[in-house]
Order: structure tokens, then C-alpha cells, then sequence
């Protein structure tokens, strides 16, 4: 489909709902701030493509920050619906692949002195070996490196802007600590995760140069899931777009802040709507739930929403399965009696999610499932791929097309490519690179087609074939190779983990498969039936939540999270007698 015809379609689904409409078609600073499934994503994606479509001309383009890789994946997606594929005139990604990708590695070169010339992303062992070395300068021998290093990583996030007295007005120690840390990471040539927001904002801040140039490139920046952004990102925003005059399109939603624990706060996003220079657009309708749902789902906050659903739509349902003991005999009511009830109410497994607080009630669920010979496929960190690498799902949708995907270009040829480039050269390849590139993906793709090898096997080659001859040549400086090995242990056949190609691939997932996810990984995603699975008294809040009242807050927003993904039911898993104190509340609200 072309993007103007997509664009056109989009626009008119946002026409019965005046706000969303409004919205798409903002051209000054816009923050959308709404409930769960209220079209957030949608409206943001129709905004982004009739931008780029009717507002900024070629070459210029637009940029659009999300929390994580996995989030982007699923703005890509939506996007090329509407005809929009990512590229240089649309850059979508974390805040840190924006920092490192269009700000560090274009310009950094360009200021003596601030960074070595070959620098790379540190791995994890590097960066523990500089945190013991910077608190031995700084410390001397007392007290452990890495349990003092969370307080100094808390302040780091939090205090973006170094020029600030409270730099070295608060914990003073913690900022030499911090500095000892990053200049012991310099004098090997390296740059951790947490620097690449924190360079690119000082690049920023000290060259206006720098504003112009990402003014001329960007003059439109999108956000999506702003509250969960964190201190950083919220800096380069007030730097971007209220000192360099790039418009900002905001989306979010204070309710589903849930990532506290890497510097998120709420409150980012609702100072925003504070300011007289930013339209405030607040959407009401939820396009997902059912109106029972949506009210439980207040019970379940806490607190009142004005937020309703569709005229006509469904009522929907909640279900509250309780059962005498813990967990495995919980996930085993779940195998053997939940799903089939929902599956005899006509629900197909695809459109089932089980959803829980941590990946270590993942495993009960496995097993549960696995005993009860249940398909599933797992999403959160104890997966096979895991979702947020960029490189694991390339992986995943290359043996997609290699078992049969090719037929039908599900993925096409041209987008796995794309994702080869940038793996390698960041998305800016020569073409005689980019031409060798592509025989190299070719040559392997095709060997793989009727091979019968299993995803070990397949995957073997896959990191000889490619990655170790893409490793040597690659100029992105953030580097995730480890990924692969990690794959293959877990495919490992002595360990009786190995499996057909096609049920690695994602073509599979969403056929006959009900999903297992934390509540985090369900985050923007949609079921139509949700069973939350351990919503026990001592897990969800646990004895960490109820240290502190913004502890607290957070884990009831991840529980809001999870009840709010379903369009039809809710199913709700608990021990008997021992539930979460918030289900009584769930109920209530929900009569
Ligand atoms: N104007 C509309 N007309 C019909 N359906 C809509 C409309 N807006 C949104 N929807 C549908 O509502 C559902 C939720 O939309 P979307 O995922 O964009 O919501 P969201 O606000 O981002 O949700 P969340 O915050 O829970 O991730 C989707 O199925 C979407 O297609």
C-alpha cells in the first residue's frame, strides 16, 4: 500500500473520535495524555506518518523515542501498515540508539577530546571491573563496589545536568565515585549504556551546532511511553524542543509508569502539561475492554479515571479462580482447568495471554503447560529470544523465511537486509557494503531452505556463517554478539532443549499458541483473554513493595498493567484465602 493511501485510511479511522483527530493533525508542541487503550499508539503512529507524509519534506524526516526495542519493533510494524518503513528520514528507537546512533556517532568526532576515537559499548564485566577500580580510588578498601555503585547509578540518572549545584551540592563522594567510574571506562576506549543519553545531552547542551544540525534533520520528535522515560530523555526534550525549536508529539500515560527501577517518574510527563507552549490533548474512550473490565480495572488503580468504553461494545468478563495452595499447584489450575474452560467459551489459544509478575513464575507456568501438553510461546526474560534484542529477533525472523516464509516475503527479503545493516554498520553502508553484504545474507538464507536442521544446528551456522564474519567488519559501536551464544545454549541438545527451526521462528507464534509474559513485556500489547496468574498477598505487593509508599504505587500501576490488557476477560489466579489486597478492591469496582 502507498503511504498516502495508508496515511488517508488512518486519518479516517481517527474521524469519529474528535480528540484523536485533533491530535493527528497538531502541528505545534502536542502531549497525549489518556488510559489504556484509548488509541495512544494509534494516534501517534497516524501522527507520525501524515507528518512525515504532509509536514516535513525529504530529506528531512522525523524521530520517534520509545522505551525498548521491543516497543519500537511494534511502532515499525504499525507503521509499515500505513505504507511507512523505518529508514534515514525515520528513525524510531530507544532514547539510548538515538543518543548513540544520530548524535554520538555522527558528531562526536567532530569535538577533540570527547571520546576516544574507536570507542565501544563496554560489556558487563567491563563496567564491574571499573566500578572496583574507581571505588578503590575513591573509597579505598571499605564497603562493597557494587552495592554502593546502585546509589551512585540512581544519582547519575537522576542528575542529568553536571553544571547543576546539586551535582556536587548532594553526595558529593557519589559524583567522584561516578566520575572515577567513566574515566577509568574512557582510558579503554569505552562507553557504557547509561553514558550514551548522558554524552549526547552534553554535546547537545555545550554545541548549538549540534541543536541546527538535529533541527535540520528532526524538526518533528515523537515519544511514545513518555512516563516510562526516565530524567535523561526528559532533559534532551526540554533541550530539543524548547531551546532548539523542534516540535514535540507526546504520548503517555502517568498510570502505566512501571520502570521506577531504571529512573522513570510520572511526574516527567505530567510537568509537561504544565507548560503554556504544549497543547494538552486528554483522550477518554477505551477501544479495548469491556465497560466490566474497564471498571475493575479502577478497583484494581485505586483511583478514579473519567474512562469508558464504546458505545455498544461488550460488557466483557471477570473470573476469580481461587485454589488451595501455591504456586505450581496454581499454574497446574491454570493447565488444567482455566484454559479449557476459556477455550470451551470459544477463546482460541493465540488470543490467551498468561501474565505474571516475574520471570521465575514463568518456569511454574512451563512446566504446567509443558505437562499438560499445551503450546506456548514465552516472552519474557527466561525466552528462547529474547524480545528486546534486536539481534535475537533477527535471528528469529531470518529462520522465519527460511521455513517458508520466502513464499510469501513474510518477512520480505529487503527487511531482513535492513536489519543486517544496521546490526552491522548502524544503517550506514556503503553500496559495495551493503551489495556484500546482502550475497553474504543470501548465500546463507537460501542454504538453510528444505535442510531439515534444527534450530541448534541452524543456529551454529548461523553465528559461523554470519556473525562471525559480520563481528570483524562491524562499525556499530554497540555490540549484543553474546546473544547468539546465548541462543544456542539455550537450544542446547545435550540438555534436551533443542527444537524444529519452525517452532524457533515467529511464524508460528500467534497460531495455536497461548502467550506467557511478565506484566512489564505485556506492555502496549492486547488479548482477548487475560488470566493473571500468582495475584497472592505476599507477591503482588511483595515485602519490597511495602517498604515505601512509592514502591507501592508502582507495583499497583503494574498490576493496572496487567489488568488492563484484555478485551473480553479477565481471569484472576490466586491462593485461596490469600489473595492480593487489591482483588477485593478489583471486585467491588467491577460488580
Ligand atoms: N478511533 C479508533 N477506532 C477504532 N479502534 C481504535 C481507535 N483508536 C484505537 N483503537 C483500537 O484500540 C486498541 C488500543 O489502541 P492502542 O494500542 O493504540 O492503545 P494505547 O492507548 O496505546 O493502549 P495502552 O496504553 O494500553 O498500550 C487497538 O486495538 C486499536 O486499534
Amino acid at each position: 500500500m502507498s503511504k498516502y493511501v495508508g496515511v488517508a485510511r488512518a486519518l479516517a479511522d481517527l474521524e469519529r473520535n474528535p480528540e484523536q483527530f485533533d491530535a493527528a493533525h497538531e502541528r505545534g508542541h502536542c502531549v497525549v495524555l489518556a488510559g489504556p487503550g484509548s488509541g495512544k499508539t494509534k494516534t501517534l503512529t497516524t501522527a507520525m506518518a501524515r507528518t512525515l507524509v504532509e509536514d516535513v519534506v525529504d530529506p528531512r524526516g522525523v524521530a520517534c523515542i520509545t522505551y525498548n526495542n521491543e516497543c519500537a519493533t511494534e511502532l515499525e510494524t504499525r507503521l509499515a501498515k500505513l505504507g511507512i518503513m523505518s529508514s534515514e528520514r525515520c528513525f524510531i528507537g530507544t532514547v539510548h540508539s538515538f543518543a548513540l546512533t544520530q548524535v554520538i556517532a555522527p558528531y562526536a568526532r567532530c569535538i577533540a577530546g570527547l571520546l576516544p576515537d574507536r570507542f565501544r559499548v563496554a560489556a558487563r564485566s567491563e563496567c564491574r571491573a571499573a566500578v572496583e577500580i574507581a571505588h578503590e580510588a575513591v573509597f579505598g578498601n571499605g564497603g562493597n563496589p557494587h552495592d554502593r555503585w546502585l546509589f551512585a547509578e540512581e544519582k547519575r540518572r537522576r542528575d542529568v545536568d553536571r553544571r547543576l549545584p546539586v551535582w556536587r551540592g548532594q553526595n558529593p563522594e557519589l559524583a567522584d565515585f561516578i566520575e572515577a567510574y567513566e574515566a577509568e571506562l574512557r582510558r579503554n576506549g569505552l562507553i557504557d549504556f547509561n553514558d550514551m543519553p548522558l554524552i549526547a545531552f552534553r554535546m547537545i547542551k555545550d554545541h548549538p551546532w549540534i541543536r541546527d544540525a538535529l533541527r535540520a534533520r528532526f524538526p518533528v520528535l515523537f515519544v511514545d511511553e513518555y512516563q516510562d522515560l526516565g530524567h535523561a530523555l526528559h532533559e534532551l526534550v526540554l533541550l530539543l524542543c524548547f531551546e532548539s525549536g523542534i516540535r514535540l508529539f507526546a504520548v503517555g500515560d502517568a498510570d502505566q509508569s512501571i520502570y521506577g527501577f531504571t529512573g522513570a517518574n510520572p511526574e516527567l510527563l505530567e510537568s509537561l502539561t504544565d507548560r503554556a507552549d504544549i497543547r494538552t490533548i486528554r483522550l477518554r474512550l477505551n477501544y479495548r475492554s469491556g465497560a466490566k473490565i474497564i471498571r475493575a480495572s479502577l478497583g484494581a488503580l485505586g483511583e478514579d479515571r473519567d474512562y469508558r468504553g464504546v458505545e455498544g461494545a461488550h460488557d466483557g468478563e471477570l473470573t476469580f479462580w481461587p485454589v488451595e495452595g501455591e504456586h505450581s499447584l496454581q499454574a497446574q489450575h491454570i493447565a488444567k482447568t482455566v484454559l479449557p474452560t476459556l477455550l470451551g467459551r470459544g477463546f482460541q489459544l493465540e488470543q490467551i495471554a498468561i501474565l505474571y509478575r516475574a520471570a521465575w513464575l514463568g518456569d511454574i507456568v512451563v512446566e504446567s503447560l509443558e505437562h499438560a501438553d499445551t503450546p506456548f510461546v514465552r516472552t519474557d526474560v527466561n525466552a528462547l529470544v529474547n524480545r528486546s534484542s534486536r539481534l535475537a529477533r533477527f535471528a528469529e525472523a531470518c529462520a522465519g523465511w527460511v521455513t517458508g516464509g520466502w513464499r510469501v516475503a513474510d518477512p520480505p527479503y529487503g527487511r531482513l537486509l535492513g536489519q543486517a545493516l544496521s546490526l552491522v554498520y548502524g544503517g550506514r553502508a556503503s553500496e559495495a557494503e551493503a551489495q556484500a553484504l546482502s550475497r553474504q545474507l543470501l548465500a546463507f538464507l537460501r542454504s538453510g531452505i528444505d535442510a531439515g536442521e534444527t534450530t541448534h544446528a541452524w543456529l551454529s551456522r548461523f553465528c559461523r556463517e554470519l556473525i562471525a564474519v559480520w563481528q570483524p567488519i562491524s562499525r556499530n559501536p554497540h555490540q549484543e554478539w553474546e546473544v547468539c551464544l546465548d541462543m544456542m545454549k539455550r537450544t542446547d541438545p545435550t540438555q534436551g532443549r533443542d527444537m524444529p527451526l519452525n517452532t524457533f521462528s515467529g511464524r508460528i507464534e500467534g497460531t495455536g499458541r497461548v502467550t506467557l509474559s511478565t506484566f512489564h513485556s505485556a506492555k502496549g500489547r492486547e488479548f482477548d483473554a487475560v488470566v493473571l496468574f500468582g495475584i497472592n498477598d505476599s507477591d503482588i505487593p511483595n515485602w519490597r513493595d511495602r517498604k515505601s509508599g512509592r514502591a507501592l504505587r508502582e507495583a499497583r500501576r503494574l498490576f493496572y498493567v496487567g489488568v488492563t490488557r484484555p478485551r473480553k476477560e479477565l481471569c484472576l489466579v490466586y491462593q485461596e484465602h490469600h489473595h492480593s489486597p487489591w482483588v477485593a478492591e478489583l471486585y467491588q469496582r467491577g460488580q
